[in-house]
């Protein structure tokens, strides 16, 4: 098997011999790893002991799983850290439930050559408790890998928080992200609930990408004079340099579904395994109901946080096995997760900072492979890259072709979106106003409030092919502090549930919206519907005797004239 360093003169496992625990490096070879990936190497010859604690960067997909679990595994299994019987060793806390899964699979490949097996278990929301809860505490797992939620509640409780009395080693994979702001109140809560950092346990803290702010913090779990292993040169860029990069600029964000499914009619000559990221769980499941309505001849699949944990793992097991097809993600799998052989990365909007994107691209290219990465942002958006100069993002050779594509997809985007019901598009709608009301990047967008609902109209009636606005809850347009902006098209509460049928978290697809509409479906995503005279799509089509004999309600209010806008 190929494998990333491979070719610059990667050092074979056989070479730690006598080094490493043998049942592990049996283990290594059932699994034909051959030679150490450069980070791989550099912890298990560089670290001052297995023991050490350590802040370790290398490059996304390059192994850095096994680089912490196989010197953590071979400290207990030799004896070096080994706490009393039933009491767990190794804690792993992950950011996600999927990559808490992914790398206790890791384990257990590692461990199976053991005659006495290590018991590897997990703990993450969105799985029946008590079931998982009853079976950490009858076994006796001596690795947890944990995502932070279920952790705590873990530690909460007396009995199972003995359990996790005499950690030996605590990692903390995608450490930059576990100790930025979303996190770090949970590390800390979980940090005064385990032995405290004088008792001796290590610290390893993994990622791809650590900002210097993150070096200001790894000190909650790092103690003063941590080994710190980089396999990325200082002014090297944190992607693969096999990668090449392009940024697609569309005209507005209501050309967004054209835009992409012009995209990939071109990219799927070449790419076969495609992960498409949206801004939103919501916006995610929109593109996978629409591209559902073939608007690709690959399979669709879709991961994101508004579907239950059965279908997510069912998902990510699919798609790990596929050979070809599309998966619609959220960041739910934007780090750490390891898809074999996706040749194509494509973002749609903004990631939430440099960082993500480059987690986000690294979901291609792993193991040594090639791939592609393509972010789709409007013209107002492009201040990404100039935010981010490191990254070698490149105009793509084919934007204006892909732009002209946009147009001529408009009918059969059209046609698809009508098939889409009401209240994916509502949930999308809202779901996009969340996402910038609550960035901070209105303000680089140049954007004020009124402009962001006059923008989510345009997009949700030139884009979702929606007859009006979709409507809002008030106390949800309060949440998102746009109380009061006009443009919005309100509805109680109930009227929304009642839409929704009882409302099945955005899954149901049965009501379809399948209605032929009275409007020539190309006023409806045409890019220049609307917007030429710089008010919006709201009026034009309103104007232009568009609906399915509903509009008036929101249309009316909505707009903000001359506000400015995000593209
Ligand atoms: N020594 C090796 N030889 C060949 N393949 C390997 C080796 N070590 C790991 N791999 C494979 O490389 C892939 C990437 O590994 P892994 O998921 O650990 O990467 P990572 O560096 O943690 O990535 P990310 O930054 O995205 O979390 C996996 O498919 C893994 O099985």
């Amino acid at each position: 098997m190929s494998g990333p360093g491979i070719n610059d003169g990667a050092v074979p496992y056989s070479s730690m011999a006598g080094k490493l625990d043998s049942k592990l490096l049996q283990a290594l070879k059932i699994m034909e790893f051959e030679f150490m990936t450069p980070v791989q190497h550099r912890v298990l010859t560089e670290l001052p002991t297995w023991r050490s604690d350590c802040l370790v960067q290398a490059k996304t997909g390059t192994g850095k799983t096994l680089a912490f679990l196989l010197p953590a595994l071979h400290c207990l299994l030799q004896g070096q850290a080994t706490p009393p019987k039933g009491k767990v060793a190794i804690l792993i806390i992950t950011p996600t439930r999927e990559l808490a899964q992914q790398i206790a699979k890791s384990c257990d490949q590692l461990t199976s050559q053991l005659t006495t097996p290590v018991r590897c278990d997990i703990a993450v929301g969105g799985t029946n408790r008590a079931p998982a809860f009853s079976r950490f505490m009858k076994q006796t797992p001596s690795v947890l890998v944990a995502t932070p939620g279920r952790l705590k509640d873990y530690l909460s409780d007396e009995d199972s928080a003995e359990k996790l009395s005499n950690i030996q080693t605590l990692v903390l994979d995608e450490a930059d992200t576990m100790l930025e702001s979303g996190f770090i109140h949970d590390v800390k809560q979980i940090l005064r609930l385990i032995p405290a950092k004088s008792t001796g346990w290590q610290g390893m803290c993994f990622s791809a990408t650590v900002p210097p702010k993150v070096k200001d913090v790894v000190s909650v779990v790092l103690k003063p004079g941590y080994t710190s292993l980089s396999t990325i040169e200082k002014n090297e860029a944190p992607t693969h340099e096999r990668v090449p990069q392009y940024h697609v600029l569309m005209p507005s964000v209501s050309q967004t579904f054209t835009t992409l499914t012009s995209l990939l009619n071109l990219e799927i000559k070449t790419s076969s395994k495609i992960i498409v990221f949206g801004v939103t769980a919501n916006m995610v499941a929109l593109f996978a109901a629409v591209f559902s309505q073939g608007l690709t001849p690959l399979k669709v699949f879709e991961i994101h946080s508004r579907l239950n944990q059965r279908a997510r793992t069912r998902t990510t097991e699919e798609f790990k096995e596929a050979e070809a097809g599309i998966l619609f993600a959220s960041d739910v799998i934007g780090r750490g997760m390891d898809f074999p052989n996706v040749d194509l990365v494509v973002q749609v909007g903004l990631p939430s900072n440099g960082e993500q994107y480059v987690h986000r691209v690294g979901r291609t290219a792993r193991a040594g492979n090639d791939g592609r990465a393509i972010i789709l942002l409007t013209q107002g958006e492009s201040f990404f890259m100039n935010n981010n100069r490191h990254l070698p993002i490149k105009a793509h050779p084919a934007t204006e072709a892909i732009n002209a594509g946009a147009d001529s997809c408009v009918d059969t985007v059209t046609q698809a979106m009508y098939k889409i019901d009401e209240e994916t598009k509502q949930r999308a709608y809202s779901s996009f106003i969340g996402f910038f009301a609550g960035s901070g990047l209105m303000r680089q967008l140049r954007l004020d409030k009124p402009g962001l609902v006059q923008l989510a109209n345009e997009m949700a009636m030139k884009a979702m092919a929606c007859p009006e606005p979709p409507p809002m809850d008030k106390k949800v347009v309060g949440k998102m502090g746009l109380k009061g902006v006009p443009g919005f098209n309100y509805a109680s509460a109930s009227d929304l549930a009642a839409k929704r049928g009882g409302g099945q978290r955005g899954r149901s697809r049965s009501k379809s919206n399948t209605r032929e509409p009275k409007i020539k479906s190309r006023d409806a995503l045409s890019p220049g519907a609307g917007q030429r005279d710089g008010r919006g799509g709201v009026e034009k089509r309103r104007g232009g005797g568009g609906g399915r004999g509903r509009g008036g309600r929101g249309g009316g209010r909505g707009g903000g004239r001359g506000k400015p806008r995000a593209d």
